[in-house]
């Protein structure tokens, strides 16, 4: 039972914008806005004004339709861009009080390689596709300060038979393997230092239906065995339903709703919400 008490991340009033917005734009009057951007001078607002938080061993759901901003989310948190504002906090990184959006580079690789994992939709991005499975994971071990050749082996060898990849197929580079089997090798080096934080960002999507509920039954495995917390990201409310303890509502660039996800399916407040809830049905 997760106790909604000790947020380990904290999420403040978070924007990103492509463009510089205009006069026309700025104050986001009622109705100034097609969406997201901006008719008169273009300027995209992928999120404006993100606040949220992820409490110890939850799993919190993002859900919306494509473009309302959720990987931008993810994307802002570790830092594989620049935020145009905001603030977030990690409870076990200089005791919650630094924004890690003003951190220096350094200190924000230290962040992604000790305190956050990400895993990606496309593996592409999130394995070196040439490397072994287990040469994969030695590489993040590697980047945490590890040297010891054979802690990294052992290491990676309990990391991978726990997302059940079999021992024989270690040394095998993910090209070769299966969609469902190359995002077990990303949960996996996502996890290779314990980070208390793992972000997933559409990770079933384009899988089949089958290998989908087996890698969903991994993550919450994974998190219960872990008590790890989790931001899971999907355009699918019946993903989201299956794994989120609370969910966000995403729609344009802004969180329409939030709260606990039995509470979101059952009493929809949003007319968007309502939308996606009896798209369920
Ligand atoms: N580099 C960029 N330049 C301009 N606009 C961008 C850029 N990257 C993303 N956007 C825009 O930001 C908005 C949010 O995109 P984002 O990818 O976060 O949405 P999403 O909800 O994750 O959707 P999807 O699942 O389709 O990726 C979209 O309108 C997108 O077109």
């Amino acid at each position: 039972m997760v106790e909604f008490e000790n947020p380990v991340l904290r999420v403040r009033s978070l924007k990103k914008q492509y463009g510089e917005g205009c006069d026309y734009c700025r104050d986001f009057k009622e109705g100034h806005l097609k969406k997201n951007y901006c008719p008169e001078c273009g300027t995209i607002y992928a999120c404006r004004d993100i606040s949220f938080d992820v409490y110890e061993g939850e799993i919190l759901g993002v859900v919306g339709e494509s473009g309302s901003g959720k990987s931008t989310v993810m994307n802002c948190l570790y830092f594989d861009m620049e935020v145009t504002e905001g603030e977030a906090y990690i409870s076990t990184y200089k005791e919650g009080n630094s924004n890690i959006f003003k951190e220096s580079s350094q200190n924000q690789r230290f962040i992604r390689n000790r305190v956050l994992g990400k895993v990606y939709q496309n593996p592409i991005y999130g394995l070196k596709m040439d490397f072994s499975s287990i040469g994969n994971i030695a590489e993040k071990l590697i980047a945490a300060g590890q040297r010891n050749v054979k802690i990294m082996e052992n290491r990676a060898k309990e990391l991978l038979n726990h997302v059940n990849i079999p021992l024989f197929r270690i040394k095998e580079e993910p090209r070769n393997f299966s969609g469902g089997m190359q995002q077990r090798v990303q949960i996996a080096k996502a996890l290779s230092n314990n980070p208390p934080i793992l972000l997933l960002d559409e990770v079933t999507t384009g899988l089949d239906l089958s290998v989908q509920a087996n890698v969903l039954d991994l993550i919450k495995k994974i998190q219960r065995e872990l008590n790890i917390s989790m931001i899971v990201v999907s355009h699918d409310l019946a993903v989201i339903r299956m794994l989120s303890d609370r969910t966000i509502v995403m729609l344009d660039g802004r969180v329409v709703e939030q709260g606990l996800t039995d509470q979101i399916l059952e009493d929809p407040q949003n007319p968007y919400t309502q939308q996606l809830v009896q798209s369920l049905i």
